[in-house]
């Protein structure tokens, strides 16, 4: 519980933004939240609720809404920002005259700008300089925040005073935070997963069994980890909250807009009209494309977010991707206890005529084969 009322600014007015906005009145703060539009801004005031984007939620009536940025940084020791990585930048920038270098700043968005490969986190760095800078990630569906459904998160900094602010500020009766210090594993496990959240929901669409999600959740969980290692996190991290945590929330529940873009499409629609009908942000959606980009750039064999790359922007039919699921190499199950090159060498090395064995399939061959592959 907080210990003393702390001003809190909330930038973003979408499901997650307002529900973390709630959480911290709830827990005493005083919270302003900062929206662009307007009429929300005065149902917010005026009804406690956000029509647009959690419209059964009854707000905490003492979070106040402003279209007015500066009003709403003044006085702020904690900054929370949900606004999706495509705006973010362009939102930090908008706010920056009004930071100062005493203020926690925290990323709750789970996703990647392009220029750079960047997470949001690195553009509050190199935006602001400053040094209290934290993320949130973990399975934290709002919609069921809004239900006061009990959830647990992660708040991940080298900074000590951000964790432990953010884990009083936030943490309550329904809402516990936990700490990491390794945030770029934490911010890599939130973007990553919503790349197996399409994935997913499009298997649950065209009817795949219970064993073929348990394979395919588990398999993005190596693929995941064993891109983020590249980039310098611990694998350890994907064992928490948020990576397998978030992972399986994503991968199962119909409330995840990545889900359930996968999901319309499995059932035939494209990519488009499995947006334009979420009318919502799915990052998944602009993640796969840069993490599929970067894998090849940094040589990290990842056959489903290849394979699920080519449905979303080749027309590679989805039932396509759950065929050559099948067809990728039997590698290792836990790569960080047998690595996967010893299983491939012992391949090589028992097969006849050093000739490729029958069951193994060489990358080259997964990708000629229309990118799907087992990971
Ligand atoms: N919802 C969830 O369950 C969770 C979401 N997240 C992450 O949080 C981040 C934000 O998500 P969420 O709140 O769900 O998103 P929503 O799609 O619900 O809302 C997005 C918010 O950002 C605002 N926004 C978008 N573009 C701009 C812009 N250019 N300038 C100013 N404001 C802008 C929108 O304003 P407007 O309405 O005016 O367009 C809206 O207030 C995402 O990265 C998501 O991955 C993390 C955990 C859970
Ligand atoms: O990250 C989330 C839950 O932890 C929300 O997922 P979606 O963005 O797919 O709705």
């Amino acid at each position: 519980m907080a210990e003393q009322q702390t001003n809190v600014a909330v930038l973003g007015g979408g499901s997650f933004g307002t529900a973390l906005a709630s959480i911290a009145a709830d827990n005493g703060a005083r919270v302003r939240q900062w929206m662009r539009d307007e009429t929300l801004v005065k149902q917010i005031n005026q009804e406690h609720r956000n029509g647009r984007y959690l419209p059964n939620y009854a707000m905490n009536p003492a979070v106040e809404a402003s279209a007015d940025i500066q009003t709403v940084l003044a006085d702020a020791e904690l900054v929370l920002i949900a606004i999706p990585s495509k705006a973010f930048r362009s939102v930090v920038q908008a706010a920056k005259a009004w930071l100062r270098p005493e203020q926690i700043l925290v990323s709750t968005t789970k996703g990647i700008e392009q220029e750079g490969f960047l997470l949001m986190s690195q553009v509050l760095e190199q935006e602001t300089g400053f040094s209290h800078i934290g993320v949130i990630a973990g399975p934290n569906l709002a919609s069921e925040i809004a239900d006061k459904q009990l959830t647990a998160t992660v708040i991940a900094s080298a900074d000590s005073l951000t964790r432990t602010r953010v884990q009083q500020v936030l943490g309550c009766r329904y809402f516990r935070v936990y700490a990491s210090d390794d945030r770029h594993g934490v911010e890599l496990g939130g973007a990553l997963k919503n790349i197996y959240a399409i994935a997913a929901g499009m298997a649950a669409a065209l009817g795949m069994g219970e064993n073929t999600r348990s394979m395919l959740m588990t398999r993005a969980l190596a693929e995941m980890s064993r891109f983020a290692v590249a980039q310098g996190a611990n694998p350890m991290t994907f064992l928490g909250l948020a990576g397998v945590g978030d992972l399986i929330v994503t991968c199962s529940s119909n409330l995840s807009r990545n889900y359930r873009v996968g999901y319309a499409m499995g059932e035939g629609r494209t990519l488009e009209e499995a947006v334009d009908a979420l009318g919502q942000v799915a990052e998944g959606v602009n993640t796969v494309k840069l993490v599929c980009a970067k894998a090849s750039e940094m040589d990290v064999y990842m056959p489903l977010a290849e394979g699920l790359n080519h449905v979303l922007f080749d027309g590679v039919p989805a039932q396509e991707m759950a065929r050559t699921l099948m067809m990728g190499e039997q590698s290792s199950d836990v790569e960080f206890i047998l690595p996967r090159e010893a299983v491939q060498q012992a391949h090589r090395d028992q097969a006849p005529h050093n000739q490729t064995s029958k069951n193994q399939v060489s990358k080259d061959q997964v990708s000629k084969n229309n990118g799907g592959g087992n990971a």
